[in-house]
């Protein structure tokens, strides 16, 4: 066991319950998708599937409001106790990281805990105190994870990750519908390995209405953003400050639909005609001075 500073000690996750299952199941009768997705994982993947599956512009990408409705925020309201935020997502993708980011403790050795179930700590968000526990390493089966937020983080530079979190949410959204999700894109600092973009990330965070933050974990980059909206969250409320909205996180403007965020998205992609005319005269003006070189 190693040493564990003050503000972060280790915490016994309680035991849950899980959900009833049917004892009968026909041969007919689809798998319900958890069980899909276990099985396809046992198939395909080398991680375990709890833990490991259970760019800088108008900021690449803060908080990425979820098509046209407001994100999932607790019904419940607001809890007693600790807040309980669990990260999950594939091995190697900076889940451990981020807690230690998360704790404010920049001596990892001094606050990383080897049975490592969760770090407490206690945060002041909007002028009001929460204790939170940090979840990092759940391995157990995810019906039985209890928590007022869940964070799904990726690796930008891993698409095989950015999957698994596809897959992480569809068995949130069975097991325990209500409890909000952040995703989470981080090493944005690798910018020349990065294999998902800020763009697709936020469509696949709009299709399951929940925010989307990109962050580096290790040069401490918007963890302190994701800290307060996970908090905000796990209180029942929304993500954003009080007083400001998501298209304040966004950078102001009017909220868009879907359809207009993906219209604007493929505006960019294409050139547009007065930008091709000043290419072609730019090709032009070189051709001349090619021809220039060829009469010397
Ligand atoms: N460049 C960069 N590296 C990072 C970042 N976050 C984490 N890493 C590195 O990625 C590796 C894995 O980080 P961990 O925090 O152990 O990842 P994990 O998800 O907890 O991994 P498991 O414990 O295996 O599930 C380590 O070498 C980290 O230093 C980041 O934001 N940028």
């Amino acid at each position: 066991m190693l040493r564990v500073d003050t503000s972060c000690v280790f915490v016994q996750c309680d035991s849950m319950t899980l959900p009833s299952t049917p004892t009968v199941r026909r041969g007919s009768t689809p798998l319900p998708i958890k069980h899909q997705l276990r099985r396809e994982e046992a198939v395909h993947d080398d991680g375990d599937w709890t833990s490991g599956a259970a760019g800088a512009s108008p900021s690449p990408l803060s908080f990425s409001p979820a098509l046209d409705d407001p994100p999932i925020v607790s019904v419940e309201g607001r809890r007693d106790g600790p807040l309980r935020i669990a990260l999950l997502g594939q091995n190697g993708v900076g889940k451990s990281s981020l807690a230690l980011a998360f704790a404010g403790d920049i001596d990892r050795t001094a606050s990383v805990d080897s049975d490592g179930e969760g770090y407490v700590h206690t945060v002041s968000v909007d002028d009001e105190e929460s204790t939170i526990i940090i979840y990092d390493n759940w391995r157990q089966d995810l019906s039985a994870l209890q928590c007022e937020v869940c964070v799904l983080v990726f690796s930008v530079t891993d698409r095989r990750s950015f999957h698994r979190t596809a897959q992480l949410r569809l068995l949130l959204r069975e097991t325990q519908p209500q409890t909000p999700i952040i995703l989470v894109g981080n090493k944005s600092d690798l910018v020349r390995s990065r294999e998902v973009t800020a763009q697709e990330a936020m469509s696949s965070a709009a299709l399951y209405n929940c925010l989307y933050l990109e962050i580096s974990a290790s040069l401490d980059h918007r963890t302190p953003e994701l800290l307060e909206s996970a908090v905000r969250l796990a209180r029942g409320l929304p993500p954003w400050p009080p007083g400001s909205s998501a298209e304040d996180m966004c950078g102001g403007g009017q909220r868009e639909s879907i359809t207009t965020r993906a219209k604007r998205f493929l505006t960019n992609l294409m050139p547009r005609y007065p930008r091709e005319r000043e290419v072609g005269k730019f090709l032009r003006q070189k051709s001349r001075s090619c021809h220039d070189l060829g009469a010397l």
